[in-house]
């Protein structure tokens, strides 16, 4: 049976442009994930340099939502550019300007960017909150301690 896709209503975001020149973020195609940042700044990114790139927005995220900074394919695998603290996280009691933490991991070429440029992409989620409690004991699982690695992997590595 092929039932209708179900349709998330949106969550309202509001944004503050700190800088005319910069677009709202917008998803490129319906059902994307993430809405693309762009740059509010013109510059180059030497082999190996990083920087803290102005989007020239500033949002009001909803409580029990997180914004998250995520790199975008095509700058990585076209220039190596991704972001240095992937995924960056926007909490909702932001107010600053969003900002990219980026990065030229490319090894021989720079890349110059331009304003408007999109640079990353923003994929917006709801969040739990976490009760942390001390206990005396955590319960047994079938995975234990075992983690880094330990269903092996990798095969080519041994
Ligand atoms: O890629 C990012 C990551 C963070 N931020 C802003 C929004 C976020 O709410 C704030 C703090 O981020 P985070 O908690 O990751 O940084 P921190 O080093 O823990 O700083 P703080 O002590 O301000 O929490 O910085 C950005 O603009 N871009
Ligand atoms: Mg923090």
């Amino acid at each position: 049976m092929v039932t209708a896709p179900v349709v998330t209503a949106a969550v309202r975001i509001g944004i503050k442009r700190l800088d005319p020149a910069v677009p709202l973020p917008s998803y490129a195609h319906p059902g994307d994930a993430g809405a693309d940042l762009h740059s509010a700044e013109e510059f180059t990114l030497q082999p190996g340099e990083r920087k803290l790139v102005k989007t020239g927005l500033a949002m009001e995220i909803p409580d029990g939502y997180v914004g998250l900074v995520h790199p975008r394919s095509g700058l990585a695998a076209r220039h190596g550019v991704t972001g240095v603290n992937s995924p960056g996280t926007i909490d909702s009691g932001y107010r600053g300007e969003v900002k990219l933490n980026l990065i030229n991991l490319d090894p021989d070429h720079a890349v110059s960017f331009a304003v408007g440029d999109r640079l990353a992409q923003l994929v917006v989620q709801p969040v739990v909150r976490a009760e942390f409690t001390e206990v005396d004991q955590l319960s047994d699982t079938p995975r234990g301690h075992g983690g880094h690695g330990s269903t092996g992997g990798h095969d080519s590595l041994g």
